[in-house]
Formats: structure tokens, sequence, C-alpha cells
């Protein structure tokens, strides 16, 4: 009996599997067929580009096609349909004559550069004639681009509301990097998609407890460390003490981590007393006089968090003392902060940060924490991300391809060869073929299964900068 657990490595099955019948469907004589991909717009008016080069080096680099993944794709789709359908002589030609390399020339737009929607961000065509079944058959897994590209967005737009605030109400935008902590890996739907995202959160931010966000951006980004983390309790390191010993659990957190940093979740039972009577008075000594750099980061988990997160500041703050900043903001000693992970979205954030400026705080004072809303809730249509194909080479002629609905001329695409220019900083797509190649953005990332450009994690974090950050004017 054939191998049952096979196939979940092989760039054969990774396709719809309607699309193993498209070779038989485009006209006779197809030589070229031409894709590319856009956002058509969305909740964000830009999109930062990211993660492309993860699915080329996870699925399409190198000799992806071989024998006997051949045959075993025709064995399962024998069963799955029922009756031939199989393009077993496309792949055999792709084996015997590119060597198992995949014939397709892939240009993309650098990683984390910001495009507004409706602009072309990556185009796809065959470099073989006989292979322009080809183009399409990877949509499937190209188009799954749309999920780190949608995380990036996602927390980049968070990166810029928070950016503003501290900008207003802080001495400095130093603690940036480190304001919206991913919290998201248990809430993501895998530990791929975990990494994948917790990646992609990564481009904008350095705060992270998803482990395999910085392992994935190590292997496909060559990032030895993408992202940091602190130690911290969880309620079961506290409960486990019991209701009566509370006070001892946190002790025990301050004596554990003598220096730096250390979250405390303090709501298990009543966080106020936790704030005002155990951080605020019985241990109030031993917070102050943690080692250098050291500071209790107070971790509420409940509650309505603009509400909690301010009545926490303003217990901490009678306790341990505050200062002005030179915004005239609200801040407490250095030993002790907030970090709030329950409740933080893109929503939310905002109302969170302008109630805080309200009560007069200085945004430096609260870390945030997101889980779900930063790694999972989001969909292909939030930034409606399409692929679809423009032009095509048929019986030797030059056709431009198009759809346009009548039920829905937002679905219109884009006709012919794309290039995307950049003039006056503002980013302008050319159909038609009617741009200049040598000024096009995208560059050739992929070629014949050769990976032509390899970002580094450093440079895509740089093409994603957010504009107050790039300004050396603001400190
Ligand atoms: O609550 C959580 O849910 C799930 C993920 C981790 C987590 C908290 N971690 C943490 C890290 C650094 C400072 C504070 C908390």
């Amino acid at each position: 009996m054939a191998d049952l657990a096979a196939g979940l490595d092989s760039v054969l099955l990774i396709a719809d599997s309607y699309k193993v019948t498209h070779h038989r469907q485009y006209p006779p004589n197809t030589s070229i067929v031409y894709s590319y991909f856009e956002s058509r717009g969305g909740k964000f008016p830009a999109t930062c580009f990211f993660g492309l080069q993860y699915i080329l080096k996870r699925w399409l680099v190198g000799q992806v096609v071989t024998r006997e993944k051949i045959e075993e794709a025709r064995e399962i789709f024998q069963l799955h349909f029922g009756q031939n359908v199989f393009n077993e002589e496309g792949w055999n030609y792709i084996l015997e004559h590119h060597n198992g390399y995949l014939p397709l020339r892939i240009k993309a737009v650098p990683e984390g550069t910001v495009v507004p929607t409706k602009n072309v961000l990556f185009t796809v065509e065959n470099t073989d004639p006989k292979c322009y079944w080809l183009t399409n058959y990877f949509e499937t897994v190209l188009v799954q681009a749309w999920y780190p590209m949608t995380v990036a967005t996602n927390s980049r737009a968070q990166k810029e509301i928070i950016a503003r605030y501290l900008h207003e109400t802080s001495d400095s935008t130093a603690g940036l990097p480190f304001k919206l902590h991913d919290f998201g890996f248990r809430g993501s739907s895998s530990v791929e998609s975990a990494g994948i995202g917790g990646m992609a959160h990564l481009v904008n931010f350095q705060g992270t407890d998803t482990i395999a966000a910085v392992t994935t951006a190590r292997k496909f980004y060559g990032c030895p460390m993408a992202g940091f983390s602190i130690p911290a309790a969880e309620h079961s390191t506290i409960t486990s003490w019991g209701v009566d010993r509370e006070k001892e659990a946190f002790q025990n957190m301050l004596t554990q981590f003598p220096t730096g940093l250390m979250a405390c979740v303090s709501d298990s039972y009543d966080i106020w007393h936790a704030c005002g009577k155990l951080w605020g008075e019985e241990l109030k000594q031993l917070v102050e006089d943690r080692g250098e750099n050291g500071t209790l980061v107070v971790r509420p988990d409940s509650g309505d968090p603009s509400e909690v997160v301010i009545k926490v500041l303003n217990i901490l703050g009678e306790k341990f003392g505050t200062s002005s900043n030179t915004k005239g903001y609200k801040v407490l000693p250095s030993c002790v902060r907030v970090i709030q992970g329950d409740g933080i979205s893109y929503e939310t954030v905002a109302q969170i940060l302008e109630n805080l400026k309200k009560s007069k705080w200085s945004t430096d004072m609260v870390t945030f924490g997101s889980g779900g809303a930063l790694l999972q809730r989001l969909d292909r249509d939030t930034q409606k991300c399409a692929y679809k194909c423009s032009y095509a080479v048929i019986d030797g002629k030059e056709v431009s391809v198009f759809k346009d609905p009548v039920t829905d001329h937002g679905k219109k695409s884009k006709k012919g060869r794309l290039t995307l220019e950049c003039h006056n900083g503002k980013f302008v797509t050319y159909e038609e073929g009617k741009g200049d190649p040598n000024k096009d953005i995208m560059q050739v990332v992929f070629e014949n299964g050769k990976l032509l450009k390899d970002f580094d994690f450093a440079e895509v974090r740089k093409n994603a900068e957010i504009d107050l950050v790039k300004k050396k004017s603001d400190s």
C-alpha cells in the first residue's frame, strides 16, 4: 500500500482540486499565461507587502518536482476524481526538461514595502511555452501571502497609533518597538500560521511570546533573533499558591527574577487589592529595591481595558509616586510599569490610548499584548487580496485578459503586462505594458526554480518603517 502519510510536502498537491483539470481548459496553442496579485482595497488604504519569500522558499524554490511526487499525485488524483484528469505529461515535461525546477518568473515589490491598495504587488508568468498551465496552478499557495501581509499591515497600523500617542505624551519614542507584544500563539490556527503571522508582526515590533515567529524568521529571513520576551507569570503560577498566598506568589516572582523586567498577572482575585495592598504596600520596598533596571510590570487581564489600566496606574501612582515628563504627562518611577494584554486590537488601542492621555498618563507607562486580533481575526477579504490573469499569448498573439463582472465592478481586473512605478512618492500601476520596465519597482525574485533575491529581515523592517520614526526631528 502506498505511503499514506506522504503528500503533505508535494508541490503537486498544494493546489485547489479544480486546478488539476485546468490544463485542458485554456485555448489551444496557449503559450503564456501571465497573472498578478493585488490588494483591491479593504480595511487599510495601503498594504505592507510581506511573506512571499516564505512561500517561495517553503514550496517553490529548488528541484521540487520528482518522479515520486508525480507517481503519488497520479494515484491521489485518480482516487480523488474517479477519472484520469491528471496532467502527467505536463509534470513529466518539467521533470525531464527542467530537471524538476519550476519554469516560472515571479516579479514582486520589495518585502516590507507599503503600497496603496489597487496596485500590482507581484506578477507570475511561465518561462516555458509548454507550461502555460503552471502560472495559475500556484495561485493557491501564492495567494496565501494574504496572511503575512495582512498581519503586517494590521500590526503596522497599530504602530502608527501608538507612535502618535507616544510622541504626544512621552519624552521619547525609543520604546515603540516593544509597545505591542504578540500573545497570539495559542489563538493561531496552527504552529505554522503562528510562525508566519508572528513573524509578520515582528516586521513592525520586537516583542513576542510566539517562539514560532522567531524560528520562522531565522529559517526564512536569516534573522538570528527577531523578537524578545521577559520572565512573566501566568494565572497557574500565581493561583497554585492558593487564594491566601497571593502575596507569597508575588514575592516569589520578585526573588526568582531579582533584576530586569518581570511581569506578573495580578487580577486572579482582586487587582485593586493586589496593586494597592500587595505591590503598593506589603511588597513596595522589595519592588523599589530590585536590582539594576529592575522593573515590575503589573498585568491586569480582565475588565474594561480602558477603565482598568487607568485605575491600576492611579493606584500605583498613589503608592509609588509620580512625576511629570517634558510633555506634562504623569510618569511612574522606573521600578513599575503596566502591560495590558486583554482586549487589544486595532479597534480598541486608540480608544485606550486616548483615555490614558485624557487622564494625563504618559503612553510610555503602558505596554500592550495582543493575541487573536493580531494573528487570527483577519481573512483574505480584510485587504481583498486576489490573483488574476491579465495577459496571455495564444497562437503567438498577445492578448489582454480581464474580468469585469456586471454584478460587481469592484472585482474588475487589470489588463496586460503590468509595472509598478513611483512618481513623486506616489505608486502608479501601468497596465497594457504602457509602463517603463526599467522603472518597475517590482524585481524578479524567482526564476526557473531559483530565488534571485533573498531579503533579510533588517531590510524588510527598514522598508516597512513608519513615518513618525523615520523623521529624525522627532526624538
Ligand atoms: O498572557 C499571555 O497570553 C499568551 C501569550 C503570553 C502571555 C503573556 N506573556 C507576557 C510576556 C511578557 C510580559 C507579559 C506577559
